[in-house]
């Protein structure tokens, strides 16, 4: 229960689950009910060192009010002397990445039930003025029935273009973002398209030796669909309409939702 004091005697820690830029994350189980939970340990002298503590605050706050199925719940927080800790809801199917890269690529009904459920968490996001700006298959968790989770924690409110420090590729970057130019939701539309490709090819699609060549592929949306596996032109298609520089032009999430492509292959939509 969200308004509960938590503490570190509440929990039973478990194995390490990954160490991400500024925490490791354990498995836990909270000692009374013995609910598994993911407990996200940050030490504050980082928070100090790398000047997070606003961002850090800002996305606890956002994350502790969404409240939709393809994103990982945060449950509450606590702190002692020298961390923050963070009760995360535990992705027992862990990361869809590593599926990713284990399976090589995804089957096109596969990689469209992951696009529709991005779809919808990003559109429960945008009506409540968050953009993510970052999402990448490394922060995408899978539950046990293999439904995806958005799990990081870069979420940002509508910002005016604040520019992220630019950690880590830009493969997943926008145009307008890595040309540093004003943003809005319309940056998310742009990644959803670089993972339908990503999903169905296995490498996104302006990989490049160096960031230098990879920021010009970017700028110059420079598309190419590899021969094999093949795949229909209903998925050439949304990606197309995705990866457009003008971000006013491209497909909106509604529209996505209807796209042809999204209605053959996903269940239960
Ligand atoms: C926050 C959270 C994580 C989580 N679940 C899992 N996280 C991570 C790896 C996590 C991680 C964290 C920080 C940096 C890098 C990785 N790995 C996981 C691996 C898992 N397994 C069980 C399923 N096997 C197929 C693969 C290994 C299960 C859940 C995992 N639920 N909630």
């Amino acid at each position: 229960n969200p308004g509960r004091q938590w503490s570190l005697k509440d929990f039973e820690i478990g194995k390490p689950l990954g160490k991400g830029k500024f925490g490791r994350v354990y498995l836990a189980r909270e000692v009374k009910s013995k609910y598994i939970v993911a407990l996200k340990i940050i030490f504050k002298e980082q928070i100090e060192k790398y000047r997070i503590h606003h961002q850090l605050r800002r996305e606890m706050e956002i994350q502790t009010n969404l409240l939709h199925p393809n994103i990982l719940r945060l449950y509450g927080w606590f702190h002692d002397d020298e961390r923050i800790f963070m009760i995360l809801e535990y992705a027992y199917g862990g990361e869809l990445y590593r599926e990713l890269r284990k399976k090589g690529h995804f089957t096109e009904k596969q990689a469209a039930t992951y696009i529709a459920s991005l779809t919808h968490a990003l559109a429960y996001c945008h009506e409540k003025h968050v953009i993510h700006r970052d999402i990448k298959p490394e922060n995408l968790l899978l539950d046990h029935e293999g439904r995806l989770k958005i799990a990081d924690f870069g979420w940002s409110v509508q910002s005016k273009s604040k520019r992220n420090t630019m950690c880590g590729t830009l493969d997943y970057l926008a145009p307008e973002m890595v040309e540093n130019k004003a943003h809005d939701y319309a940056v998310d539309n742009w990644t959803l398209g670089i993972l339908c490709y990503e999903f169905l090819y296995g490498a996104p699609p302006f990989e490049a030796e160096s960031q230098n060549d990879t920021f010009k592929r970017i700028v110059n949306v420079d598309l190419i669909f590899p021969s094999t596996p093949s795949i229909s032109s209903e998925a050439k298609n949304l990606i197309n309409r995705l990866l457009v520089k003008d971000s006013s032009k491209r497909l909106s999430l509604q529209k996505i939702m209807e796209h042809p492509w999204i209605i053959k292959n996903v269940d239960n939509l």
